[in-house]
């Protein structure tokens, strides 16, 4: 069973098509980030398949259903906009009156383990007014979660946190997870997408432009890998031996004394220089790997 199935799935305001015809498969079990610069229509496509807009055209189906379906909404977790929480609510509370409203019954204890979970054990019978921003963040995965759902929809899950509260988003996702929950999240935040997601899908203008995992990515790009290797001398019999065999493996080669630099398209070359210094007597100190980031393929789109 498929976790989403978007076809062809469009939405316009007035006369603008701000979704432009989407076709997305995630898979169950996936991590899938969905990338975009401001603007560029990741809410509005969340929205539709969260039910919380219309599509001007398409279908979607979650977890194998087709939607909008009230059956499968008990299925999904979505992180709500801080903005709405009770002020006047403790966390407990907050948590145990929207289950109510869309009609799910949650114990007391399930609300405590929910909330352990995210880490506001200590402050769950403090009133959400009192929360910070990271707090609120964290509250908004509980409450995605407290209904132990399949698939979560998490809309910038740490933009705006301090790089200690990240850390423990980035756990919290990666926990939920393992745990068999599939994740679709959006984000800015490109080296968290590259670190937590198994694929991603990069929209542009209402489209999506290229979807993959970082290594799919990287080679839509045919990017290189840049060596840099660290050396003993090499002796002056071996010179031009070894010179010959390092531009016909790469391009690009830069040599000093001690290092060289050249770029590669695969991996399999770099174990290729290295058995050749090898076998010219040359001793490897050390080697590091430049790839593309994910930061370079999204600036390319
Ligand atoms: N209710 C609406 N009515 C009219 N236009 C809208 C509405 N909602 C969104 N838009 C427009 O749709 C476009 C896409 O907005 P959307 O919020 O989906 O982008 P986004 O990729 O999520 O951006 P961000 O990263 O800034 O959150 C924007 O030009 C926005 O102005």
């Amino acid at each position: 069973m498929l976790a989403i199935e978007t076809k062809q799935l469009k939405k316009s305001y007035g006369s603008s098509l701000i979704v432009k015809g989407i076709d997305l498969i995630v898979e169950q079990g996936e991590i899938f980030g969905f990338l975009g610069r401001n603007g560029a229509g990741k809410s509005t496509f969340i929205n539709m398949l969260t039910d919380i807009s219309k599509p001007s055209f398409g279908t979607y189906a979650l977890l194998g259903e087709e939607g909008p379906n009230d059956q499968v909404k008990k299925r999904i977790g979505v992180m709500p906009d801080y903005s709405t929480f009770y002020s006047s609510l403790t966390a407990i509370k907050h948590l145990k009156f929207l289950s109510s409203l869309s009609g799910k019954h949650v114990t007391s204890d399930r609300c405590k383990e929910v909330l352990k979970f995210v880490g506001l054990e200590s402050d769950m019978n403090k009133k959400t007014s009192k929360y910070s921003f990271g707090m609120k963040k964290k509250l908004g995965i509980a409450q995605a979660i407290i209904h132990d759902p399949e698939l979560i929809f998490l809309d910038e899950p740490t933009s705006g946190l301090d790089a200690e509260s990240v850390i423990h988003i980035h756990q919290l996702i990666h926990n939920l997870n393992k745990r068999g929950k599939t994740i679709f999240m959006t984000s800015h935040n490109l080296d968290e997408v590259q670190k937590l997601c198994s694929r991603i899908a990069i929209m542009k203008e209402g489209q999506i432009v290229k979807i993959g995992s970082m290594d799919e990515l990287r080679s839509f790009y045919q990017s290189t890998i840049t060596v840099k290797l660290k050396h003993s001398p090499i002796p002056e019999s071996e010179e031009m031996h070894l010179l010959q065999y390092l531009k016909a493996a790469g391009s690009n080669l830069e040599i000093s004394n001690s290092y060289i630099m050249i770029d590669v398209e695969n991996e399999n070359k770099i174990s290729q220089i290295i058995r050749a210094f090898t076998r010219c007597k040359v001793d490897v100190f050390r080697v590091e790997v430049e790839e593309a980031s994910l930061e370079e393929i999204f600036l390319e789109e």
